[in-house]
């Protein structure tokens, strides 16, 4: 399979990967998402920022394809939330979930093999082939983990497993690639190598979409294009990185007075609201 297959049915329009309009998420009585439009086209990176609690992760479940918007439209790979067997659309997008309920002691190599068929465990119906086996190693190697790959799960670092996770979603070329705070928990080394694999695998697939979420601007690749800021289930701002990552707009979208500087493609965050005298 390649970036460019048509889902099974019929083919693909053109156009964006992702699109919605006036989308409303309520939950038990409550409004998680409100009048949310948005639109994703080929090569563009997403980050999705915002405190605790502001809908990030509700956003990313509709654009996955795992949930449905209580009123607006969702269109997923140019396919209409609620109209389509949202299980196969799902086969097109690659979904890092940092749980990955694995439990048996797999190499990252075969757990990497399993994102072919997106199963947990070895396929045993559909064993890999060789073409499979070499996209495997290239993608291992996009994310750094060739000295590791015959590693077992249970030995691996966090780190390494988030790596191998993205490595995971990717084995059937999917078109968007979304990811739920993959650099969490991670200590500063492997926070980078996971920043660098995303800069390589975004410079060596210019087609692919993604969308990373966090509340850590320091977690941001520099290949990150656009961002958009949610704050208690509303959109503060969308669109290109810069004019989005602005001092004004992240205050604004997390409630506080926050100095952003941008140095060599990549953003730090700190409190323009110092307590200490002199500070
Ligand atoms: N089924 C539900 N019923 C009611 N409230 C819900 C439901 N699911 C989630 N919420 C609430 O919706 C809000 C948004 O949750 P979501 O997980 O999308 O936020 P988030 O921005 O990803 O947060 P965090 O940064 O803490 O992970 C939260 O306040 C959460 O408690």
């Amino acid at each position: 399979m390649s970036t460019s297959d048509p889902l099974p049915t019929d083919p693909l329009p053109t156009g964006p990967l992702l699109r919605t309009r006036d989308v409303e998420v309520v939950r038990n009585g409550r409004h998680l998402l409100r009048g949310i439009t948005l639109a994703i086209e080929p090569g563009e990176h997403w980050a999705l920022l915002g405190p605790n609690g502001a809908g990030k992760s509700t956003l990313l479940g509709l654009l996955g394809a795992v949930s449905h918007p209580t009123r607006g439209e969702v269109d997923v790979l140019g396919r209409r939330l609620g109209r389509v067997d949202i299980r196969e659309l799902r086969a097109h997008l690659g979904h890092v979930n940092p749980r990955h309920p694995l439990r048996s002691p797999l190499t990252v190599r075969e757990v990497v093999l399993t994102g072919l068929a997106n199963t947990i465990e070895p396929d045993l119906y559909r064993k890999p082939g060789p073409e499979a086996f070499e996209r495997a190693e290239r993608l291992i190697e996009t994310l750094g983990m060739t000295a590791v790959a015959e590693s077992l799960w249970p030995t691996l670092s966090q780190g390494e497993r988030g790596r191998a996770l993205i490595a995971r979603a990717l084995m059937p070329s999917p078109r968007l690639l979304l990811m739920d705070e993959p650099a969490t928990g991670l200590d500063l080394t492997a926070r980078e190598l996971l920043l660098d694999s995303l800069d390589l695998l975004r410079h060596q697939h210019p087609e692919l979409a993604s969308v990373l979420v966090t509340h850590h601007l320091e977690e941001l690749p520099e290949s990150t294009t656009h961002a958009l800021l949610l704050r208690e289930g509303e959109c503060v701002a969308a669109g290109p990185v810069d004019e989005v990552m602005t001092t004004e707009l992240i205050s604004a979208c997390f409630d506080h007075p926050i100095r952003i500087s941008r140095h060599e493609g990549r953003w730090t965050a700190r409190t323009a609201a110092r307590r200490v005298p002199g500070a």
